[in-house]
């Protein structure tokens, strides 16, 4: 909830014509730095997207200036969610060190933390849906998920309506009326997945815990089944999943929203089933998916790759088949 300016100042395209701005930086920065400061006795190993080349060329100084402006004023605002502000502004080497030292790559052994800082860039650009996704690793478990939502709306019924809509309020709209924004999260083996509500920057209240418990949808009639899947066709195969959708028996218009708001949906209960196809030789990143996949998995769903169906859904796929 830190950034949740949908400025399009500074969008800069990486070498993958992939969006990279100012918000991806500043929360890999802020998140870095307060995973440091708070486990300051353990060597802490972050997995996540962004890298500094780019914001450390000759010509990025105002790029740069950008990020180490937002750094500090999101974390001026910490100890209004109960946490630590630094005892003075962050120094520009002291962000470039947060941003670079979540270079970790992971691996079976041991703990690793896993953070997309901002997930459907697109969607945030465009002031759609987009998340900040945090995991913890432990010996090749996912073991913690929080997924930050800042645009997820509280009404199902608005996931759907993008902008043009004209029941929906736009995403600047300040109103009360349209209760957006919300933390998703789940603890392995707890069974229980929660939902706190977000605070906005220009709110004058502080955190407090008013989070409630989600669960996965109870519908299993194909007819009353709806799926979501990417927005962008690059991202998945939309005719691939509509023949899927089409053999199922599903009736529903797919459900297209960018990022992991998509695991929030179907935690949430908010829509059954979510599929992403990538093209082949993409390689599916665990930034994309290890905080959606926990929160998911303890909201009561299954989460699996299309290589490896678990025997049950396998069977119930069988079954409704005959
Ligand atoms: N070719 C290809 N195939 C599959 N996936 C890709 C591909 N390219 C990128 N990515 C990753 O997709 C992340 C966004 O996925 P979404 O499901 O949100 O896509 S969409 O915006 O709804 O179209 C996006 O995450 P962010 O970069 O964090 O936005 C990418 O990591
Ligand atoms: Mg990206
Ligand atoms: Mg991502
Ligand atoms: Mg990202």
């Amino acid at each position: 909830g830190l950034v949740s300016s949908t400025s399009n100042e500074h969008v800069m395209s990486k070498d993958d014509d992939s969006l990279v701005t100012v918000a991806d930086w500043s929360v890999q920065a802020i998140v870095s730095w307060m995973l440091s400061e708070s486990l300051s006795n353990q060597k802490v190993s972050i997995v996540a997207e962004e890298d500094v080349q780019t914001l450390s060329k000759s010509d990025s100084v105002g790029l740069l200036t950008a990020v180490v402006n937002t750094v500090n004023e999101c974390l001026a605002e910490a100890p209004k969610y109960g946490l630590q502000s630094p005892k003075k502004a962050l120094g520009t080497s002291q962000i470039l060190e947060a941003i670079s030292q979540c270079n970790s790559t992971g691996g079976r052994k041991g703990r690793h933390w896993v953070l997309d800082p901002v997930d459907g860039t697109l969607g945030f650009v465009r002031g759609d849906q987009y998340a900040v996704a945090l995991a913890l690793i432990e010996e090749g478990k996912i073991v913690i998920g929080v997924l930050g939502c800042p645009n997820y709306p509280r009404k199902k019924e608005w996931l759907s309506h993008h902008h043009s809509s004209q029941t929906m309020p736009k995403m600047s709209d300040t109103s009360e009326t349209w209760e957006k924004g919300c933390v998703m999260y789940a603890q392995r083996g707890s069974g229980e997945a929660w939902m706190q509500p977000l605070i906005h920057g220009n709110k004058k209240h502080t955190w407090s815990n008013s989070a409630q418990r989600v669960q996965v949808s109870s519908i299993d009639d194909p007819a009353l089944t709806t799926f979501c899947e990417p927005v962008e066709r690059a991202n998945t195969n939309h005719s691939f999943s509509a023949g899927v959708a089409h053999s199922m028996g599903f009736k529903k218009q797919p459900l297209r929203v960018h990022s992991m708001v998509k695991y929030a949906a179907i935690a949430r209960g908010d829509a059954e089933i979510f599929m992403k196809f990538a093209q082949s030789g993409y390689k599916e990143k665990i930034w994309d998916h290890a905080a959606g996949v926990i929160i998911v998995e303890e909201a009561g769903g299954v989460v699996t790759d299309v290589w490896r169906p678990p025997p049950g859904l396998l069977k119930g796929f069988v079954l409704r088949r005959s």
